[in-house]
């Protein structure tokens, strides 16, 4: 799969994008996350990327021309174009249902905003879909758009080593995750449940499925109400 982001900070993505499992990722030729530089492709003679809003107000807004000509420089040997997807507050918000629809696409170009965001004839021209990582305020699209990456690559397969360990299913069942423990069995007088050392599997997977139900009840129930619909009949 491959994403191409077109940004002013190109670097961002080539130093947080080259670690850990993206990274292997990459060098394993399963994603490829190409970073173009927005600026490179301004006409104006001191590479000017803004300019002021009209109708006036306070900010900068990112002109149409360098974004319009990046997007049909790195299209424009390709018959099948690519789903535009401009990170943006306006956006529908990023979850995981969305995450595994977009880990099915071949090819992404994704957007990111900067100052006070792009003129609105950059999204009329090129975007297909608008997606925000939540609400509230940031400098620029290039953190959503890491986190876009980082969500739906893991979905690709072979980016994960063990699917089952990390798979939709067992690690995303629309509920919040049960308590983990870890050696050693006390900590500073702090126990670990008796049933985690029990060894007794059955029990196990019973008392884990109660908490993931019992804590998504009490912190997210937005989300456990979604969980309790699909699943009301084995309620
Ligand atoms: C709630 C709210 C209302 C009004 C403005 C803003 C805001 O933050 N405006 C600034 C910009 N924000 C984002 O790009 C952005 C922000 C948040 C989530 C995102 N998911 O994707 C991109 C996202 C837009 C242009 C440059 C950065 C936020």
């Amino acid at each position: 799969m491959k994403f191409d982001v077109l940004t002013l900070f190109p670097e961002l993505f080539n130093i947080v994008m080259r670690e850990s499992i993206i990274g292997r990722a990459q060098e394993n030729g399963i994603i490829k996350v190409n970073a173009i530089n927005i600026r490179d492709y301004s006409k104006d003679k001191h590479k000017k990327v803004d300019d002021y809003p009209f109708g006036g107000g306070t900010g900068m807004v990112m002109t149409c021309q360098p974004v319009i000509d990046a997007y049909n420089d790195i299209t424009k040997d390709m018959t099948v174009k690519p789903k535009v997807i401009y990170m943006s507050p306006q956006g529908r918000v990023l979850n995981q249902k969305i995450a595994k629809e977009l880990s099915t696409e071949e090819h992404l170009i994704l957007l990111c905003g900067h100052y006070e965001g792009i003129d609105e004839r950059i999204i009329e021209e090129i975007v297909d879909e608008e997606i925000s990582i939540g609400d509230y305020v940031l400098t620029g699209g290039e953190l959503p758009a890491m986190v876009l990456i980082d969500c739906v690559s893991r979905l690709v397969q072979g980016v994960l080593a063990s699917e089952n360990s990390y798979s939709e299913e067992s690690h995303f069942n629309g509920l919040l995750e049960y308590p983990q423990y870890t050696r050693p069995a006390d900590y500073n007088g702090k126990k670990v449940p008796d049933i985690l050392l029990s060894g007794h599997h059955a029990n196990i997977e019973k008392w884990r499925t109660q908490q993931s139900i019992e804590r998504t009840k009490q912190k997210r129930p937005d989300m456990y109400e979604v969980y309790e619909r699909t699943h009301k009949k084995n309620l």
